[in-house]
């Protein structure tokens, strides 16, 4: 049976309540993202799906804005540009289609956000695999157990749900309270 709004509700209440316990692992990431920045390094994302638009919701913030005025930062999506990404599926693959992109972009100290529910999708794997041979901060958000991604990033956020579209709504909270610890630093003028 198909549920109602009140029963999808009442269960993304029972996520969120089941999430407090991710809280210092998503404000641990947020200071690193912070800091990386601080230290003139930026933010590349990625995701599949509705975790594409996550990935653009992020970036988005940075290069724009969230709540306050402040400057801009420098944040990047990599599923952002549909010539890219026709091109390297094309060429190389599905499962390139992030790697290269990091490949092209991605600096030591860099961060990636890699958003995946299920933490099994092979372009996102591929690409915390490329970030981590540049020496970037990997950071995973996931869902469900974390799947194969679980374990081999730096900060990882897995919400505690098997429902793909909850773990999803979770991990907009997650991305706006890295943009509320964002709006309240002090950015100087010129970043290095
Ligand atoms: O948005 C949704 C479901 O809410 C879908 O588009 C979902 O993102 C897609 O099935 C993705 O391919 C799932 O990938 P992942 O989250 O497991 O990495
Ligand atoms: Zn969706």
């Amino acid at each position: 049976m198909t549920p109602t709004f009140k029963d999808s509700a009442q269960e993304l209440a029972k996520v969120l309540e089941a999430s407090l316990a991710i809280g210092p692992a998503v404000e641990h990431a947020g200071e690193a993202i912070v800091q990386a920045i601080l230290a003139g390094k930026k933010l590349l994302t990625c995701g599949n799906g509705g975790s594409a638009a996550d990935a653009l919701h992020l970036a988005e913030e940075l290069v724009g804005r969230y709540s306050v005025e402040r400057r801009a930062l420098p944040a990047l999506c990599l599923n952002a540009d549909a010539t890219a990404i026709t091109c390297i599926c094309n060429d190389y693959g599905y499962e390139h289609v992030f790697s290269r992109g990091v490949e092209a972009l991605g600096k030591p100290g860099d961060v990636l956000v890699g958003f995946t529910t299920s933490g099994n999708s092979a372009n996102v794997i591929a690409a915390f695999k490329a970030a981590e041979q540049r020496g970037m901060i990997t950071i995973l958000l996931a869902g469900k157990d974390g799947g194969a991604a679980r374990g081999t990033c730096d900060h990882e956020i897995i919400v505690p749900s098997g429902n793909t579209a909850r773990i999803q709504e979770v991990h907009t909270l997650v991305l706006h309270q890295w943009l509320e610890a964002i709006d309240i630093t002090p950015w100087p003028e010129t970043l290095p």
